[in-house]
């Protein structure tokens, strides 16, 4: 069994200006884990998001995905070499379907090739196809195929949000990166979101990291937590050593991480 991590952040960094908003930070992911990203508000955890997507290129140290070196690489690529993403602010086609937002992203994985598509050969028709059959089993798991033919900006708050991890998983990444997919969800759809979450990382053999203000879904489902507070990594443990942890406990105001954070 190999022990390389999937995903090794070493050291790395960048400054905006004067700002030094991550620095030297380190994680390491190893496949099949499910790990929490947390911190304060401008704490820098979004700005990791984007380092590692190619959005950024870090001023400071190495990023490897699958034993590659990645920073530097434009987000196309990135997502090529499978790490998706979901955004704090939903980014969806909101003109477009429910279904065909998936089909997208899918898209980038499709076999038949640009030509077939171009002409409409036959090869591109059994693509399209085997793309829509694909495209509608994702959203049965996310609940969404009785709203398939939906344009995605007439779907409530949290079918948007789910879609937009469709769409990410649709890319058919090794790494899911999840911004914040529980803001503004009440607690019964964050609950759910909890389960969904865990169920796709066994389903689809993900690797997961999860930038959450909710707490009690941060520690229901991570293994562990990295904690940021003004672009520093200040801690890293299991949700129980997090929960206790006085540099934590600080960045937090002073009172201890857990469901009053909720
Ligand atoms: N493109 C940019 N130019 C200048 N400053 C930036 C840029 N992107 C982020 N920052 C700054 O970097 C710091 C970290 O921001 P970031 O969005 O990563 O924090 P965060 O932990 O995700 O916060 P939140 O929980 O509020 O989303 C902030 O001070 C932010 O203003």
């Amino acid at each position: 069994m190999s022990t390389n991590p999937l995903l090794h952040i070493q050291n790395v960094g960048i400054r905006f200006g004067g700002l030094r908003a991550v620095a030297n930070f380190t994680l390491k992911l190893n496949q099949g884990e499910l790990i929490g990203l947390i911190g304060p508000n401008g704490a820098g955890k979004t700005t990791v998001f984007n380092l590692l997507t190619g959005v950024y290129a870090p001023t400071e140290g190495e990023i490897f995905f699958n034993g590659e070196r990645i920073n530097g690489l434009p987000p196309y690529k990135v997502t090529r070499k499978g790490i998706s993403r979901t955004f704090q602010n939903i980014r969806l086609f909101n003109e477009l379907s429910v279904l065909d937002n998936v089909k997208i992203a899918y898209h980038s994985l499709a076999k038949h090739s640009i030509f077939s598509s171009i002409f409409r050969f036959p090869k591109h028709f059994s693509g399209e196809k085997e793309m829509e059959e694909k495209s509608i089993e994702f959203l049965k798991i996310f609940h969404l195929d009785h709203v398939k033919e939906e344009k995605a900006k007439n779907l409530p708050y949290g079918q948007q949000r789910r879609l937009e991890i469709a769409r990410a998983l649709a890319a058919g990444p090794k790494l899911l990166l999840l911004d914040e997919p529980a803001a503004g969800m009440n607690p019964q759809e964050t609950k759910e979101l909890m389960e969904l979450i865990s169920f796709i990382r066994n389903e689809f053999n993900l690797t997961i990291l999860l930038i959450e203000h909710d707490m009690k879904l941060v520690m229901g489902v991570c293994e562990k937590i990295s904690v940021l507070d003004h672009g520093q990594l200040i801690a890293h443990g299991t949700p129980e050593e997090i929960r206790k942890h006085p540099k934590v406990i600080e960045a937090y105001l002073g009172e201890e991480v857990g469901e009053e954070h909720a």
